[in-house]
């Protein structure tokens, strides 16, 4: 029954730090094989949720389920099936790199090839390295590498690009798409919108505490008021049958004589439903351009733009 179970499933999960309600009341379920990006913004609560499945942190409240299972009490049969890339290390610091690599994999069953990985991530040169004199992004790449060598079933990086430069935050993301491939469960929680856009099926935006919306990017970048398409034709058009040709959600206007501006989930559909309705009235969109909202966009409308104390 575990193995039909979602990869994680959280309902109405609280926790305190004396006064302070980190998290209060998050709802979030992650598909078995999907890549879910948590995103909030500082001080969010992304960091104890994702320790709380991780067996890190006990709940106050609610249930967590992990692979079906309970991260404090199952904590056993759990650790060998997930992958955990903490914040901070949490790694020996006079360990040699490689060495705890080789380590970590020798605990799990089927592990990946450490040198094939330690290349892939540029940790190659690093074998005799102690884990304390490693570049902050070589620590980065090793607790990435540690986090999946045990080829896991499920998971957990907390922000695993932070700090990169450029060729690393590549590696990290190739990486993290072959483990998609073959059907990993990836939670991971980033500052980097981009990140989100290019890697996850499923976006989970936290804030104070509570996950105020969830989707894939695609469908949260939809509605609200940057989505657009703008065009140029004669002035006075009749814009009540162009109305009627799309869907319900959909506003057209001409703010200025001749400029023209529909607003809604801007999809191709939508654009060929405007220009058909173009065709039908022997318009020529002239300057048509479509503007559709960003990840960041999104982020921002739904969190705030001001600074978190
Ligand atoms: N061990 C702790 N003791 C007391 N307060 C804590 C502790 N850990 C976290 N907090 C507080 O709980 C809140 C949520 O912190 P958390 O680290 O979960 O947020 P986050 O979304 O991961 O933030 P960031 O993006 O900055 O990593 C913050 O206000 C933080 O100060």
């Amino acid at each position: 029954m575990h193995d039909h179970a979602p990869a994680v499933e959280i309902r109405d999960l609280t926790k305190r730090y004396g006064a302070k309600t980190a998290v209060d009341g998050l709802d979030l379920t992650v598909a078995r094989g999907s890549l879910t990006a948590v995103l909030g913004p500082n001080g969010a609560g992304k960091t104890t949720t994702i320790e709380t499945c991780e067996g890190y942190r006990r709940a106050d409240s609610g249930t967590v389920r992990v692979l079906g299972l309970d991260p404090v009490a199952d904590a056993a049969a759990l650790r060998p099936r997930i992958g955990v890339m903490l914040q901070s290390g949490g790694i020996y610091p006079g360990a040699r790199a490689l060495e705890m690599l080789r380590h970590t994999a020798t605990l799990h069953a089927n592990p990946l090839d450490v040198d094939e990985l330690a290349e892939r991530l540029g940790l190659g040169s690093c074998g005799r390295t102690v884990y304390r004199r490693l570049s902050g992004g070589q620590q980065q790449r090793l607790a990435l590498a540690m986090a999946v060598v045990g080829r896991p079933e499920l998971v957990f990086l907390d922000e695993p690009t932070a700090g990169l430069d450029p060729q690393a935050r590549r590696a990290t993301w190739e990486l993290v798409r072959d483990l998609r491939r073959d059907g990993v469960s990836i939670v991971l929680t980033t500052h980097h919108m981009d990140e989100a856009e290019q890697l996850a099926d499923d976006v989970a935006i936290v804030d104070s505490g509570k996950v105020i919306a969830q989707g894939s990017p695609e469908q949260l970048c939809q509605g609200g008021a940057g989505n657009t398409i703008r065009f140029q034709g004669r002035p006075g058009l009749e814009l009540e049958t162009l109305l009627k040709a799309l869907p319900d959600d959909c506003t057209a206007a001409e703010p200025s004589p001749g400029s023209y501006l529909v607003t809604g989930p801007v999809d191709p559909q939508l654009l060929a439903a405007v220009t058909s309705w173009c065709a039908q009235s022997g318009v020529m969109p002239e300057k048509l351009a479509v503007e559709r909202r960003t990840l960041e966009d999104v982020f921002l409308e739904l969190t705030g733009r001001d600074l978190r104390s």
